[in-house]
């Protein structure tokens, strides 16, 4: 693959992603079940300002309009997430024909417009019926899961081409299982690795599945977030070791080398099990590409007090941070490609995620003032991805986060990630500046970096 020295491949994929439960609202609309994020967002004090996601960016209602937004801005390509407890409101068994049929209005609305539709499985909206059956901890979700994706491969894998089962597994054992910060809030050292280990299975069983019937291609969406230690002390090299192998090894292994990472058994203990080899085998279904989320990198020193991993980030002075209070660093997205690249046997790579959060405020004159240091962020992001690409490495695609400002799950609606701002209130979209410099990037094919 020759990449032209100053534009992208003239098939490189241009387009923007948003997550269900973050923009849909409407959450029980027409038979849909209830899910974890939900009954999470309705617990007072787990979410800022005790926001849910009930009307969002009324994005169920109003798709036809943000698919016209996505057209003036020259989207290539749109990645969503199916909810599935609109499609099985009791995450098994009885299908909700209105569920899918939301679906099948926005995907053929979308290829209406020459957008190629992209779906995420799962972006975090557990059906409440199975966490109140164990949801993650339970062995069965791998066959419900694997259920669910198959009445969704059923019906749409001839509109579909690119599916990915799971979005973010280390978000949902991490914020949902050890620390409790995210649905379904449980707080435990025990849970977590099983949550993790349920979550690979079920990834595994969907792709499966896939191969059954399937016609397109399918993978897995990581988040990833390289970690540089603060030192070159062997303390603070084997806390970044531990901090790489939880967040950035501990799902991506299993799937492409079918083996967890050994530093998770000095992370957990006796709380990482000696998992089968049958699972793990089950687990490690060739796939057709990794979906790379990168926002930041971490700087990571030992700290035996940080619970469980003994490691603790180091704020980096005097450098741009985003207002998630991460730090603006471009070049880590161009090292972690070229890390997947040589870890995994160079797969096909999309970056399914890259954005940045900054406060942009609408004036009194409706007026958007989009902060130019998130023009300066997809600018910078943009030409790291063409480097690792100059590089050698495969990356098919890049997908904005965010389409739409949107519900940032525990924060609530404080933070801001949208190239489109929306006025909650009034439901108002406005492009911001990035949305122009975005579309001409596509336009251009990112001749204008
Ligand atoms: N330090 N630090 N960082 C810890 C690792 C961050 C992991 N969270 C993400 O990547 C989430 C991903 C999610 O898909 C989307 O639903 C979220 O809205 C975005 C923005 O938050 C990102």
């Amino acid at each position: 693959m020759t990449v032209p020295t100053n534009r992208f491949p003239d098939d490189f994929v241009w387009g923007c992603a948003t997550s269900a439960y973050q923009i849909e609202g409407s959450p029980l609309a027409d038979g849909a079940g209830m899910n974890v994020w939900h009954r999470f967002s309705h617990t007072r004090g787990r979410v800022v300002n005790d926001e849910n996601g009930d009307i969002a960016c009324d994005h169920y209602r109003r798709y036809e309009s943000d698919i016209e937004l996505m057209k003036q801005l020259g989207l290539q390509a749109y990645r969503f997430s199916i909810a599935w407890s609109r499609i099985l409101p009791e995450g098994t068994g009885r299908v909700n024909p209105a569920g899918l049929g939301f679906y099948e209005r926005l995907v053929d609305r979308l290829l209406e417009k020459g957008i190629q539709p992209t779906a995420t499985l799962f972006h975090w909206d557990l059906p409440v019926a199975l966490d109140d059956r164990g949801g993650w901890l339970n062995r069965d979700i791998a066959g419900w899961f694997a259920d669910y994706a198959e009445s969704v491969f059923r019906r749409f894998d001839d509109r579909i081409k690119l599916w990915a089962t799971l979005n973010e597994p280390w978000v949902v054992s991490d914020n949902g299982y050890l620390h409790g910060t995210a649905a379904p809030g449980h707080r435990s050292l025990f849970e977590a690795p099983i949550a993790t280990h349920n979550l690979m299975r079920a990834h595994g069983a969907a792709v499966q599945a896939y191969r059954a019937t399937g016609r397109h291609q399918i993978g897995l969406v990581v988040n990833i977030e390289p970690k540089y230690p603060a030192s070159t002390s062997s303390e603070d090299v084997a806390a970044t070791r531990r901090a790489e192998a939880q967040m950035n090894r501990q799902f991506i292994e299993p799937a492409m080398l079918g083996r967890y990472p050994e530093e998770l058994r000095d992370v957990f203990g006796e709380a990482w099990p000696d998992w089968p080899a049958s699972d793990v085998e089950q687990i490690r279904q060739p796939i057709d590409f990794i979906g790379l989320n990168y926002y930041t990198r971490a700087v990571v020193r030992n700290d035996p007090g940080a619970w469980p991993l003994r490691a603790a980030p180091v704020r980096q002075s005097q450098v741009a941070h985003t207002e998630m209070g991460w730090e603006v660093f471009p070049q880590g997205l161009t090292d972690t490609l070229l890390w997947i690249k040589d870890r995994y046997g160079a797969p096909p790579i999309y970056v399914t995620e890259n954005g940045a959060a900054f406060a942009d405020p609408a004036t009194a004159a409706g007026d958007v003032l989009d902060d130019p240091r998130r023009v300066e962020y997809f600018r910078t992001h943009i030409r790291a991805v063409h480097d690792a690409m100059r590089a050698g490495v495969d990356v098919r695609g890049y997908f904005a986060w965010s389409m739409l400002d949107n519900f940032e799950w525990a924060l609530g609606y404080s933070k801001r990630f949208g190239i489109i701002h929306v006025d909650y209130a009034t439901q108002k979209r406005t492009p911001k500046a990035s949305a122009t410099f975005y579309s001409g990037v596509i336009a251009s094919n990112g001749a204008v970096l």
